[in-house]
């Protein structure tokens, strides 16, 4: 069986995600692309050689029945009406995060996918899927290093755009970190607080950055996880869980290492499309795979992405307030019972 993709957004990850659907995974094929930049949609469709239909807008696309699943690779607000009108339609999910903007619109989601009655929706929280990420969640769960106590994380972008904004930092960004540290130790958040430190230079003049979230969850763990986002010096995520009798740390991304000049030297990336290339071909290979061979999705689900929205919106009044705030989620419905992200 050939999982028939149609893409929602011939964008920057869309193209990425088309081309290794397209070259580079197996089970999957590109029949249907839409973009409400027609012409960025008949580019990609030229670029990558597709034997693709170009539809006017999701609807279209979701009503074709050559179309398995859906893979929603456009701008964050648009989000929701494409996965919930896919869901409706029968159709799997693959959304980039976040699922939805809000938690109200990601109730709406899991709302919709409970009343189907199957799991549809995948959410690209990809991290899960890293190679670094799987070891230490492996160490934590095998006890190595006991109980955890501390994190500390830095998410790093050389640079960003005038667009991008305060809260950006917790929407666009940290939402990754929001995702992969509960998973990683099994844990709840249970409240959150921002501090704002000297700010750079080299933001522009509408952006607080950096920024430093204080989280913690519901047995105790503190994690200090920083943002910076005009860092310059490169694409640099960092992550250290300390625990009871040890402490275990992302590796570094592999680099050379070179002597020249009187100088020892390894290289830093820049792009997020390096630095998570095989995550992203891991996590879409096992979207592909799970729905060939068990008719359902097996990666981060809607919930996920529900979790990650409530997160966020207690990040962002924190970054308002300055106060802590309190993170607060309804149970979890037993239709999303923790199975967990089997580590692929
Ligand atoms: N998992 C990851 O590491 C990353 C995830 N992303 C996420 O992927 C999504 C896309 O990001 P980028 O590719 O960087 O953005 P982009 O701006 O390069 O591409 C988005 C595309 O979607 C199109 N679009 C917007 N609204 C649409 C709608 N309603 N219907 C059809 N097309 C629509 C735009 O015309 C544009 O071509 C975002 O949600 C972003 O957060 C982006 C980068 C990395
Ligand atoms: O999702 C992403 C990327 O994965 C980067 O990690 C972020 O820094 C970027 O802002 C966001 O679009």
């Amino acid at each position: 069986m050939t999982l028939r993709f149609g893409v929602v957004g011939t964008g920057a990850i869309g193209r990425e995600h088309i081309d290794r659907i397209t070259n580079k995974l197996s089970g999957g094929k590109i029949v249907a692309v839409t973009d409400v930049n027609l012409d960025s949609a008949k580019q990609t469709v030229e670029k990558h050689q597709l034997d693709a239909v170009i539809y006017p807008d999701d609807k279209a696309l979701i009503a074709d029945e050559n179309v398995d699943a859906v893979l929603v690779t456009s701008w964050g607000p648009a989000h929701e009406a494409t996965v919930v009108a896919a869901v409706e339609a029968g159709k799997y999910v693959f959304c980039e995060k976040p699922l939805a903007t809000t938690a109200a619109g990601c109730m709406r989601i899991v709302n919709a996918e409970m009343k189907r009655g199957k799991k549809l929706v995948q959410v690209g929280f990809m991290r899960r899927y890293d190679s670094g990420y799987v070891q230490l969640k492996q160490v934590i769960d095998n006890n190595e290093i006991g109980e955890p106590l501390m994190i500390r994380a830095a998410h790093r972008n050389p640079t960003v755009g005038e667009n991008y904004t305060t809260d950006m930092a917790v929407t666009d960004t940290l939402i990754h970190e929001i995702d992969v540290l509960h998973w990683l130790v099994n844990d709840d958040y249970k409240s959150v607080q921002v501090v704002f430190p000297k700010k750079t230079k080299n933001a522009h003049d509408k952006l607080q950055d950096p920024q430093l979230f204080t989280i913690e969850t519901n047995s105790g763990i503190v994690m200090n996880v920083e943002v910076f986002v005009n860092c310059k010096y490169g694409y640099d995520i960092q992550c250290e869980v300390i625990g009871e009798d040890g402490i275990v740390k992302l590796p570094e991304f592999p680099s050379v290492v070179m002597r020249k000049n009187e100088k020892l030297s390894t290289s830093i990336l820049n792009d997020w499309k390096y630095r998570f290339m095989d995550a992203y071909n891991v996590e879409i290979q096992d979207f592909i795979d799970s729905i060939t061979k068990t008719g359902e999705p097996q990666g981060p689900t809607a919930w996920d992405g529900y979790i990650a929205a409530v997160t966020s919106d207690s990040c962002v009044k924190a970054q308002q307030t300055g106060e802590k705030e309190a993170i607060t989620l309804q149970e979890r419905p037993a239709f999303y019972s923790e199975k967990g992200l089997q580590t692929v």
